[in-house]
């Protein structure tokens, strides 16, 4: 299948490998001018391989990393300001900008590259990606509550008359057991890629260039995409072992997108610099892995709502049909009052939908002897109020599946829209 670029996902290029343009900016110049129509496998029970040269653009209309399609792997981070200088904070921006500019074209972050710069100084590329190709790397930022106001409520940047009314630290939800240490932050770097090296790349790089200026506060590796962003790719699987993804907001529903997704000029008179982006939220969720292995294949059906096998309705039907809530079954209707897809379904939100970007992540072992494992939960959302606050403490008092989660981390960041060219990502923000 070959697709059009639309305004909604970034040009698609093929990137080069990093091995060939080791100092080879001319080819890199000619590289950002060729943009280049892909196709991927249509959706099936697996796909092909998501082709590692591909590229996706760092600069458009929205930021990549949201409608784009889900990669395989995440490096997520968090980071606290450390400097108190609006313009050490604006340059850390600009910098960030063109090195991920850089990066997502499978170019070396800085133009010296990992080896070619000069010898008496440290590369300003770290050379592990070298010969790695793009792999679909996308970076997406974000601004956290934090970096407007202090504690205290001091404005931090001068920018505190602009900071978005639903940009607030979510609420502590019922069965929260937050680690402040995977939490919060005042910026954030999401990289996704069909390559866990390269997304480790992008952020190490963006760390180093951060230097004396950020310090990362928490990071987080994922492993397995946990939802669909694109119908051109089949439902991956959580830790439970079911399809998740089925009902996420998808690229092509432009619709809905613009509907549940992006920021609208009006929504927020004094954040008019968010419009066309998106707020981010991240929950670390811990999943009882072994507890869930030991409860009868009915019951883990009975708490999802959904067949293990095909991710159908309880109701029936196929993968994608439309659960019917009112179905009765044995005791009570056939999907039962506490299953997850029921009680996060949009019918009982008005209407709130969310795209879920997460990933699957084991970060070794517990001292119970379990593994530590679990979902890094990502959603983008046009108004955190009304899309995800309401469903998240519906999900906290009254779903199945919380028997079997414990939320260790927590952050919520407003993500800028897409930087065009000669722009920093978030210069809005920061302009008269
Ligand atoms: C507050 C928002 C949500 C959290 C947190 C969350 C955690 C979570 N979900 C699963 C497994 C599945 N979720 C599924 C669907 C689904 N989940 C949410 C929201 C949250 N999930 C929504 C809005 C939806 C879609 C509902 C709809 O529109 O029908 C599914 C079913 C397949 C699918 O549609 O994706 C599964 C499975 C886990 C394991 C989990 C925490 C670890
Ligand atoms: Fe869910």
């Amino acid at each position: 299948m070959t697709e059009t670029p639309t305004p909604e996902q970034p040009t698609q290029k093929r990137g080069l490998s990093r091995r060939g343009l080791v100092g080879g900016t001319a080819a890199a110049a000619g590289l950002a001018a060729g943009a280049f129509v892909a196709g991927r496998a249509t959706a099936s029970e697996g796909d092909a391989p998501a082709r590692r040269t591909d590229a996706f653009s760092f600069r458009g209309e929205h930021q990549a990393g949201i409608t784009t399609p889900a990669q395989d792997r995440l490096h997520f981070a968090a980071f606290d300001v450390t400097t108190g200088s609006r313009a050490q904070l604006i340059a850390l921006l600009q910098a960030w900008t063109e090195a991920a500019d850089r990066m997502t074209r499978g170019l070396p972050a800085g133009e010296g590259g990992p080896t070619e710069g000069a010898s008496n100084l440290p590369p300003d590329d770290t050379g592990e990606a070298i010969g790695l190709p793009a792999s679909g790397l996308t970076i997406t930022f974000g601004f956290g509550p934090s970096l407007f106001r202090d504690e205290q409520g001091r404005d931090r940047f001068g920018i505190a008359d602009r900071q978005p009314a639903a940009l607030r630290t979510l609420p502590h939800f019922p069965a929260d057991m937050l680690d402040p240490e995977r939490s919060y932050g005042d910026l954030c770097v999401q990289a996704c890629a069909d390559d866990p090296q390269v997304a480790v790349h992008a952020i190490r790089n963006l760390a180093r260039i951060g230097f004396g200026t950020v310090a990362v506060r928490w990071s987080q590796l994922g492993f397995g995409r946990t939802s669909t962003t694109s119908t051109s790719q089949s439902t991956p699987r959580n830790l439970f072992g079911f399809k998740d993804g089925t009902a996420n907001v998808k690229a092509e529903e432009p619709a809905a997108v613009e509907k549940h997704v992006w920021v609208g000029a009006e929504d927020d008179a004094k954040a008019a610099w968010l419009a066309g982006g998106s707020y981010l939220v991240t929950r670390r969720i811990n999943m009882h892995i072994e507890t869930w292995d030991r409860q009868p294949l009915g019951d883990q059906e009975g708490f999802v709502g959904r067949t293990k096998a095909s991710g159908a309705p309880l109701s029936g039907g196929q993968e994608h049909s439309e659960p019917d809530f009112e179905m009765p079954g044995s005791e009570g209707p056939v999907i039962p009052v506490d299953a997850h897809v029921r009680v996060v379904h949009p019918d009982f939100h008005q209407g709130a939908r969310m795209l879920r970007r997460g990933y699957n992540f084991v970060d070794g072992s517990n001292p119970l002897g379990g593994l530590d494992a679990g979902l890094f939960f990502i959603a983008f959302v046009r108004d955190p109020d009304t899309h995800f606050i309401p469903i998240q403490n519906a999900m906290a008092k009254s779903d199945a599946l919380m028997e079997y989660l414990k939320v260790t981390g927590s952050a919520l960041f407003a993500a800028p829209p897409g930087a065009a060219a000669g722009e920093y990502v978030g210069q809005a923000l920061f302009e008269a």
